[in-house]
């Protein structure tokens, strides 16, 4: 339905986003997962016609959209990752202003304002001025706003970037529930993973401009299908032990947390004696060994070699 060709930005110096391909079907959500500067909010600026591409194309049901991107604004619904609301409006006369500004009146807009403030959890705070709210109400006003046209595809930015976890959720399951009763398309951006596990059927991931994976959850972690990824638990570390597990030249990759060291193996490998053996000559008492299901961070990790969150 919605297809990114080629697409290329290059900002004077910033090669932003570098011939990246996606296509988006009706009715599913699509991550794009990747770290601050990957090019994510550049990509979706192009596919909402917000920024000019460099070269490339952005289709909408077999349709260029560059020059003319009329039938695709009108079914999309935006949600930027700045707020954009007027902090002196209460939400009701926020909905109404963007309202107007969609064409909606009179009894359509108002059962359609009610509708959204309803959908967003809003309605017993609709006569509240903005300026009162915490960051993750305005972030559901923002959304509501993306809402009022019924758009068939929405997009969202970070949205639950500096919110409380409360309101997170609350995002999450409402964009899931938007999905699943009014079958819309929602592509999605954020550095979390674990929201775009939870949220999306398919996952692009970028990193400096590039798309550095694409396909479902499970594919994505096929990725990794040639190492196990060990969880050892324990109360506290000791120093032999842990020089002793950095000595052993299999361990591809390890990294040593408060309770826990996660060690990253060719999958072949059975590591749960070495490591026992280890603890027991180093005197130190483990509570756990298991292998760990693979995450999409375990999957950037492996092909970029750094954290998502770095
Ligand atoms: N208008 C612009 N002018 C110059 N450089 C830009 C512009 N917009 C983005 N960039 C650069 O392009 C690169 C990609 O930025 P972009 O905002 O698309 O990344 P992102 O993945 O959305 O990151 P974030 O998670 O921080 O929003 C960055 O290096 C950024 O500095």
């Amino acid at each position: 339905m919605l297809e990114l060709m080629d697409l290329t930005k290059t900002f004077k110096h910033t090669e932003a986003v570098k011939n990246v391909n996606m296509f988006i079907e009706k009715g599913e959500i699509v991550g794009l997962l990747g770290p601050n500067g990957a090019g994510k909010s550049t990509a979706i600026s192009m596919l909402s016609s917000l920024v000019e591409p460099t070269s490339g194309d952005v289709r909408f049901r077999n349709k260029s959209m560059i020059k003319n991107p009329q039938s695709l604004r009108e079914v999309l619904g935006l949600v930027p990752q700045e707020i954009a609301l007027y902090e002196d409006l209460t939400a009701l006369e926020n909905l109404k202003f963007f309202g107007r500004i969609y064409g909606l009146k009179g009894q359509q807009l108002q059962n359609k304002i009610e509708e959204v403030l309803d959908q967003i959890g809003l309605y017993e705070r609709r006569k509240e001025v903005v300026k009162t709210f915490s960051g993750g109400m305005k972030r559901r006003l923002n959304i509501g706003v993306a809402m009022l046209h019924n758009p068939e595809i929405m997009i969202m930015d970070e949205p639950t970037v500096g919110i409380d976890p409360q309101s997170r959720n609350y995002i999450l399951e409402t964009v899931k529930r938007l999905n699943e009763e009014k079958q819309m398309t929602v592509i999605y951006t954020s550095h979390y993973m674990e929201e775009v596990e939870f949220l999306c059927d398919r996952i692009y991931i970028m990193d400096k401009g590039n798309l550095i994976a694409s396909g479902t959850k499970d594919e994505i972690k096929q990725i990794l299908s040639s190492e196990n990824s060990i969880s050892i638990k324990a109360d506290r570390w000791n120093d032999e032990f842990i020089k002793r597990l950095q000595d052993i030249p299999t361990i591809q990759r390890m990294k040593v947390e408060e309770k826990e060291i996660t060690i990253v193996v060719p999958k072949d490998l059975n590591m749960f004696a070495a490591v026992a053996k280890i603890a027991d000559e180093s005197k130190l008492e483990l509570r756990s060994i298991d292998i760990k299901a693979p995450t999409l961070e375990d999957v950037f990790l492996h092909l970029t070699g750094r954290a998502l969150r770095d």
